[in-house]
């Protein structure tokens, strides 16, 4: 069983080829790194997954066409964390963490006791319970970020799909985070995050994925997708390589020198 298929995933923007007949599945207990340079295609992927961008190819969630599913149904499978982080509701933050509960509660019922501990456990995994009450636009960009994880974990779906989700976060924040991820495939749930940070991707992702120019370039265990080759030839960097608590460690240093 995959959570998620993509078979000749083609998007094209504008006229212009974004993504390249992408094939991939993530099965349960995959926390997979999606990684590549600034318009690689990570955020289309992920939209296109869920429908938000017009594509061609097959999309299956958790074996099921994705295309044939009603929006309801395809986020009870998959929840989504956008790259924005803007809140733009001026709602108490419980509130905005309770919306990852719509898909299941049929015409937006009244929350049961099972929708209150998903919310409660959503907000205590992202440390975010002191500021239950605070309307959200008030919050710091940082605290918006962990609000709107929290709503996605809420949904409490087998497939989580997010971009960019250690952006604005301290460091302490972004090891929580991936920590979390790491024990939620540990579960038997499937995260998809795009990063940018290869340090956090090398050191807490079972796989990944580097896109380059829309197409897959790269798949497979961080240790044989972040090598000094692909970094410089993808990313144009140089970097370190090494290892601590037996996991290893990546850090950009320097643009590549040419040849
Ligand atoms: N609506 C659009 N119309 C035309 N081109 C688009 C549109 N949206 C995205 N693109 C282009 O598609 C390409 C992939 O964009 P995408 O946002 O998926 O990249 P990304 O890998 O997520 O980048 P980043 O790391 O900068 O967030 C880029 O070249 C971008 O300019």
């Amino acid at each position: 069983m995959t959570l998620l298929s993509v078979k000749n995933l083609v998007v094209e923007l504008g006229l212009r080829p974004v993504l390249n007949g992408l094939d991939f599945a993530v099965r349960p207990g995959e926390f997979v790194g999606l990684i590549g340079p600034n318009g690689a295609g990570k955020s289309t992927l992920l939209r296109s997954v869920l429908g938000l961008v017009p594509a061609r190819g097959e999309v299956r969630l958790s074996g099921e066409e994705a295309a044939a599913t009603s929006a309801r149904l395809r986020a009870t499978r998959a929840a989504y964390l956008a790259q924005e982080r803007e809140i733009a509701w001026a709602v108490p933050v419980e509130m905005v963490v309770a919306l990852g509960r719509s898909p299941h509660r049929p015409g937006l019922a009244a929350l049961t006791e099972k929708d209150r501990a998903a919310v409660d456990a959503a907000m205590r995994r992202m440390d975010i319970e002191a500021f239950r009450n605070r309307i959200a636009t008030e919050l710091s960009g940082g605290e918006k970020a962990r609000v709107l994880v929290a709503r996605a974990l809420a949904q409490d779906t087998p497939l989580l799909l997010a971009d960019e989700p250690t952006a604005g976060l301290d460091p302490a924040h972004q090891i929580a985070l991936m920590r979390l991820f790491s024990s939620l495939a540990a579960d038997g749930k499937s995260v998809v995050a795009s990063l940018h940070d290869l340090g956090l991707a090398a050191r807490w992702c079972s796989r990944l994925i580097l896109l380059d120019k829309g197409r897959i370039v790269a798949d497979g265990l961080p240790s044989t997708v972040l090598t000094p080759e692909n970094l410089r030839a993808i990313y144009g960097v140089d970097a370190f390589f090494g290892e601590a608590h037996g996991a290893p460690i990546v850090h950009p240093l320097d643009l590549a020198t040419p040849g």
